[in-house]
């Protein structure tokens, strides 16, 4: 599904991605968990094209990445969701607008039919009776909820989810988490970065440690968890991130 070799991003003089190399299967629950400014963000944005790399291939469902190529890229963005620490939702929007843009306006679906999607998808995150309400009338939790919505309304083949409850009360932590295993439980092909080391040990079929810009270390849950192997993975559990 997605096919890293060898992938390199530069800031400047900074170089972030130092040679990543990453195979995500279809159905496959990742987790990308390391310390602030090992790159985990700048790995998951360039998965999904909003970072430029400067070296190495990254192919996602067959289809090299290709930031010259804007018609390649539009095809990309629809078949690779992303969810983000601040929800982002369009606050002058109802909820239930917010969730049908994209496919009104992206891909031309008809309004009746992306207004019953809208509907489906409110329903299955929990919000099926948030549809007409304002942004700024729901939680924080119920706020990532939606934009969950927003993101499955494109029908994405991969969802990338970037520490989507970082910005929450810790009491909203549960409900979203909630939303992303059920997606899991789905079969989605998930790749989240997070902090939250239980539940990336609960869901994740793999997990991946990313330090100073490479992956260092990657197994199953029990594997990482359970019998680290470097030394700079034992010290980054112990410190009880
Ligand atoms: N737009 C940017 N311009 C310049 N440097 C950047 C930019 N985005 C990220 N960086 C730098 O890239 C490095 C990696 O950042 P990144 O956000 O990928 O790390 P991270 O592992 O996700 O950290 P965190 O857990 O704090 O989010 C950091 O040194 C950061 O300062």
């Amino acid at each position: 599904m997605v096919d890293i070799r060898g992938l390199r991003k530069r800031y400047g003089s900074n170089e972030v991605l130092k040679g990543v190399d990453l195979t995500i299967a279809r159905s496959e629950v990742v987790s990308i968990i390391g310390k602030s400014g090992s790159g985990k963000s700048t790995l998951l944005r360039c998965i999904n094209g909003l970072e430029a790399f400067q070296e190495g291939t990254l192919t996602v469902h067959g289809q090299p990445l290709q930031a010259d190529n804007a018609g390649a890229m539009r095809e990309l963005r629809k078949n690779v969701g992303m969810i983000f620490q601040s929800f982002n939702l369009f606050p002058h929007l109802t909820v239930g607008r917010n969730v049908m843009l994209a496919p009104t306006l992206v891909t031309s679906q008809p309004k009746d039919l992306a207004r019953q999607n809208a509907e489906r998808l409110l329903a299955r995150v929990g919000l099926a009776e948030k549809f007409d309400a304002m942004p700024d009338q729901l939680s924080g939790g119920q706020q990532q909820r939606v934009a969950i919505a927003r993101a499955l309304a494109m029908d994405p083949e991969i969802l990338l989810c970037d520490e989507v409850t970082s910005a929450l009360d810790p009491e909203l932590v549960g409900e979203v988490l909630q939303v992303v295993e059920s997606l899991a439980d789905q079969g989605m092909t998930l790749v989240m970065v997070t902090h939250e080391m239980n539940f990336a040990r609960k869901v994740s079929d793999r997990v991946v440690f990313m330090h100073q810009g490479k992956v260092h270390e990657v197994g199953t849950p029990e594997a990482l968890f359970g019998s680290p192997q470097t030394p700079e993975l034992q010290q980054f559990l112990g410190k009880g991130h």
